[in-house]
């Protein structure tokens, strides 16, 4: 922590909100990633993580704040998922010498690196869901970024391929130096390798590094012990909780008239969970 105080953030969000008609996405968002650091991005479906790593990567215009990117900055991105025409076949390498100034040495190297040298000559439609994740991957890593950002990169995995992503995602970032964002629903999964988690729902709920390993020996069953040391569980105490809209509808001293847990009697729980 007291690192970042001297460091320059790669990418920095001061401020942000985005507003889809009457509909608020985000608002007050502030967030910075740091060289080498893994930063996480948690949140209910429809909080606002996509809008907001679109907004970070200038895909989308915030209604206010201010987006500011490091003169260095190089971004890879794998987006949440990507449209393949299927009535236009396209192999693996042709799909990834589709980044403008990639020679064939380039690609057979990111290949090797994310283990997708055997699918070169596949066609990109009939790649699986694990596959397809590793091949963007690699698409993303072409251009030597700084910061990877990744949106729920393990979509469509199953539990086997997810674990390998993760650690394939460990090793790249390792390899290349570069720092992560990635919005993951796969906690147990990332959190050992994260240095920062933010609870995103339209604002930011709760933030901070994540508790260290969880010992639970049915995690250290099921994932066997390679991977006990990887998993820590990330525990917080939102002060406050949402309506079915998404809205702050009560904190532990103010409940709206909305709220369908507000306090009735002087003996009720404040909604504080
Ligand atoms: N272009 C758009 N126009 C109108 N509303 C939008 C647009 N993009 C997103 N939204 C709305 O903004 C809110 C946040 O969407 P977003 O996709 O960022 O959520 P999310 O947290 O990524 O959800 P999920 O976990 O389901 O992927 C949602 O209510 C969504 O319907």
């Amino acid at each position: 922590m007291q690192i970042n105080a001297i460091q320059i953030p790669l990418v920095e969000l001061k401020d942000i909100s985005v507003v889809f008609g009457q509909k608020t996405a985000l608002q007050n968002i502030n967030l910075a990633v740091y060289p080498n650091s893994v930063v996480t991005i948690v949140g209910p479906n429809g909080g606002g993580k996509s809008t907001l790593l679109k907004v970070l990567l200038r895909l989308q215009q915030p209604s206010g704040g201010k987006v500011i990117h490091a003169k260095n900055l190089r971004i890879g991105y794998v987006p949440q998922k990507i449209q393949i025409d299927h009535n236009f076949p396209i192999t693996v390498k042709k799909f990834l010498s589709l980044k403008q100034g990639v020679g064939s040495q380039e690609i057979y190297e990111t290949a090797r690196l994310l283990s997708v040298s055997h699918l070169l000559n596949n066609s990109m439609q009939k790649l699986s869901g694990g596959e397809m994740q590793r091949v963007l991957l690699a698409r993303a890593i072409l251009s030597k970024p700084n910061l990877l950002v990744l949106d729920e990169p393990t979509q469509g995995v199953d539990i086997n391929g997810q674990i390998e992503l993760y650690q394939l995602i460990h090793q790249t970032r390792k390899k290349l130096n570069c720092s992560v964002l990635m919005v993951s629903h796969d906690l147990h999964l990332v959190m050992a390798d994260t240095s920062e988690v933010f609870c995103v729902n339209q604002h930011i709920c709760c933030a901070g590094s994540p508790e260290t390993l969880s010992n639970d020996p049915k995690f250290i069953h099921f994932f066997g012990d390679q991977f006990s040391k990887n998993i820590a569980v990330y525990t917080h105490r939102h002060n406050h909780k949402h309506d079915m809209h998404g809205d702050v509808c009560c904190t532990a001293n103010s409940h709206s008239t909305s709220c369908l847990h507000r306090v009735r009697t002087k003996e009720d729980e404040p909604c504080s969970k």
